[in-house]
């Protein structure tokens, strides 16, 4: 079995050290303190399902290691004014280069092209990366459960709450489910691809969506392409999506965000 995670995690932890001897912690604060204020993620999100829709997190990805090139010539800042205008909440942008095409130039781009909120979608193991991403404007960070030990996430999310961000918290399995439950953050990403395999269920969400207390607000993350996903999965009781390959395949992103999200609950 290939695991991606496992070279993914080795490379951060590399791309880390190299970051701290070019862009020093005390550097990394300054730059943090002159960004733009955090935008209010969860506020965003759950605003949007007050008013009756569902809330959809909108994903900017070039290229992933199960799906290969996606739209490796998109424009962040057209794409991010796209999805606005098509009814997203909230933007996710994908910042590593190895494995996704990303980088910080395309959060920092796609952030100022528009008024959503901005997920910094990485592979977060090390405090200096918290650092990294409020002073590229990050509104939110992901913690992946699977990536990294429970206290190290409970350090890893006060740091990111210390400095205004939201923490979207992801976990693919009950027991992840329970660590998860363990943070402060109400955000519960449920990753429906094992990031092991690449193997993609809905029913990893509809599965661990009883055991999530109502208080916190259940993401479900990755495979959902077809309204009939978000039929399924909004019957259930669903409210939060984060979606990407759906979307960005289509090489016209914001329209494909309407058309998935375009029955009785949806994002527009
Ligand atoms: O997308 C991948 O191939 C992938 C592989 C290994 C680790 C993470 C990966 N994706 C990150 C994500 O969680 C997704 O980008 C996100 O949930 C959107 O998924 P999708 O709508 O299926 O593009």
């Amino acid at each position: 079995m290939s695991d991606i995670l496992e070279k993914i995690l080795a490379t951060k932890k590399a791309e880390v050290e190299a970051g701290r001897q070019a862009r020093p912690l005390a550097q990394l604060e300054r730059e943090a303190r002159a960004a733009p204020p955090p935008r209010g993620f969860e506020r965003a999100l759950r605003a949007r399902i007050a008013a009756g829709h569902s809330a959809v997190i909108a994903e900017f990805k070039r290229a992933s290691p199960s799906r290969g090139v996606l739209g490796a010539s998109l424009d962040p800042a057209e794409v991010a004014r796209s999805y606005e205008r098509h009814g997203a909440s909230c933007l996710s942008v994908l910042t590593d280069s190895i494995y996704f095409s990303g980088s910080p130039a395309d959060l920092i781009a796609a952030r100022a092209a528009c008024a959503l909120p901005v997920l910094r979608k990485d592979f977060v193991v090390d405090p200096w990366q918290v650092h990294e991403a409020r002073a590229m404007g990050a509104d939110c960070i992901l913690l992946i459960v699977g990536a990294v030990d429970p206290p190290a996430l409970r350090e890893l999310e006060r740091l990111a709450r210390s400095l205004g961000m939201d923490v979207l918290v992801e976990c693919h399995d009950g027991d992840q489910l329970e660590v998860a439950l363990g943070l402060e953050t109400s955000l519960i990403g449920v990753n429906n691809r094992d990031l092991r395999t690449f193997a993609v269920r809905l029913e990893t969400t509809l599965d661990l969506l009883p055991r999530i207390p109502a208080a916190r607000l259940l993401v479900t993350e990755s495979g959902i392409a077809s309204p009939e996903h978000v039929r399924r999965l909004s019957e259930a009781g669903v409210r939060a999506y984060l979606v990407g390959s759906a979307f960005v395949e289509t090489g016209d992103p914001g329209p494909a965000l309407s058309r998935l999200f375009s029955g009785p609950k949806g994002g527009g």
